[in-house]
């Protein structure tokens, strides 16, 4: 995904969802006494929702923002579009790497992530580097991703059409890791408990957002489909038919007659998105925690 602009112009169902949830967690997240918060954003894209939404919730005083996205595009472009925002800067990090860089372990008191983890096949390593993000004595982290969209359907058709096959032959690595899942909730906390997280609020909400007009849809899919990139320019436009065709046999276009006071076709996309809040235990109440198991029938904790 490497549209920086198109994405930032067509981004409004998830710019719609961070700024709605991070109204509800604003007072939930545990922002530091002395005001010098340090935060890192994972999957930050072009950055207009974490300089929104996320910068200012933060104290004046913060320490640090971090913007980080597995594209070097996405990155050069925010940090051009935020370059004047002081004690704010965008890195390259792939959230799902076998190590974190040295110099980002153990530094956050805050990790947050907006439509990104759905990208992310290895969610074990995603919160196992999560985790180590933040810094020992405690920390927080808001984690916001889909788990189903009716896209990853459409995908599928599209891949067994012999004109978009070998373009799409990996599918499944973008399709969600949860969307296949009976039970989302309970998968992502089995999760964020092995990745040491002790206490955890996970919840699965379901949600509609309605596209106005196909040419909105159309530059939404734009914005984030993996296989346009791959297909010659001159074949775009078809590919785009062709998706919007699967998305109105699955009935998921408004009919005319409820569409009659608006001017635009509509079409409707129910997903469901995870809205996971955790907190990391002190290394302190993580000794505790070891001791107490060397120890039988302790009474009060836990
Ligand atoms: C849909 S955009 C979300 C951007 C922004 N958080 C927002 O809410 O608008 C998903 C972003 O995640 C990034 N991404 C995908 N896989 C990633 C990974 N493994 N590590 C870090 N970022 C990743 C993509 O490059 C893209 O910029
Ligand atoms: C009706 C229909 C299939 C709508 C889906 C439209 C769309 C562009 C969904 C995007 C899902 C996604 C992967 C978003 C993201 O990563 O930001």
């Amino acid at each position: 995904m490497n549209l920086a602009s198109l994405y930032q112009r067509a981004n409004e169902v998830q710019r719609h969802d961070a700024k709605l949830i991070l109204s509800e967690y604003a007072s939930i997240l545990q922002w530091r006494s002395d005001g010098q918060d340090s935060l890192l954003d994972v999957g930050s894209g072009p950055g207009n929702v974490l300089m929104d939404f996320v910068h200012p919730l933060l104290p004046k005083s913060f320490e640090q923002l971090v913007g980080t996205d597995v594209s070097m595009q996405m990155v050069r472009y925010a940090n051009k579009c935020y370059e004047r925002y002081a004690r704010t800067q965008f890195q390259v990090l792939d959230i799902g790497c076998e190590e974190l860089p040295e110099q980002l372990k153990g530094r956050f008191d805050h990790v947050t992530s907006f439509y990104c983890l759905h990208w992310v096949q290895n969610l074990r390593a995603a919160l196992r580097n999560i985790y180590n993000l933040l810094r020992g004595e405690g920390g927080d982290t808001l984690l916001v991703f889909l788990a189903t969209n009716p896209i990853y359907e459409v995908y599928k058709v599209l891949q067994s059409d012999a004109k978009w096959a070998s373009y799409m032959q990996d599918v499944d690595q973008f399709i969600s890791p949860l969307h296949y899942s009976t039970d989302p909730v309970k998968q992502f906390e089995e999760l964020l408990n092995e990745a040491g997280f002790v206490y955890k609020n996970v919840e699965l909400r379901s949600e509609v957002f309605v596209y106005e007009g196909v040419q909105t849809l159309k530059d939404n899919v734009k914005a984030i489909c993996p296989f346009l990139e791959r297909i010659p320019m001159a074949q775009h436009e078809e590919f785009l038919n062709d998706f919007v065709d699967i998305v109105v046999s699955m009935n998921l276009k408004q009919d005319t007659k409820a569409n009659a006071e608006h001017s635009q076709e509509r079409f409707i996309s129910p997903y469901k998105l995870i809205v996971a809040y955790a907190r990391k235990s002190p290394d302190y109440l993580q000794n505790v925690f070891n001791d107490l198991g060397n120890v039988k029938n302790v009474k009060g904790v836990m």
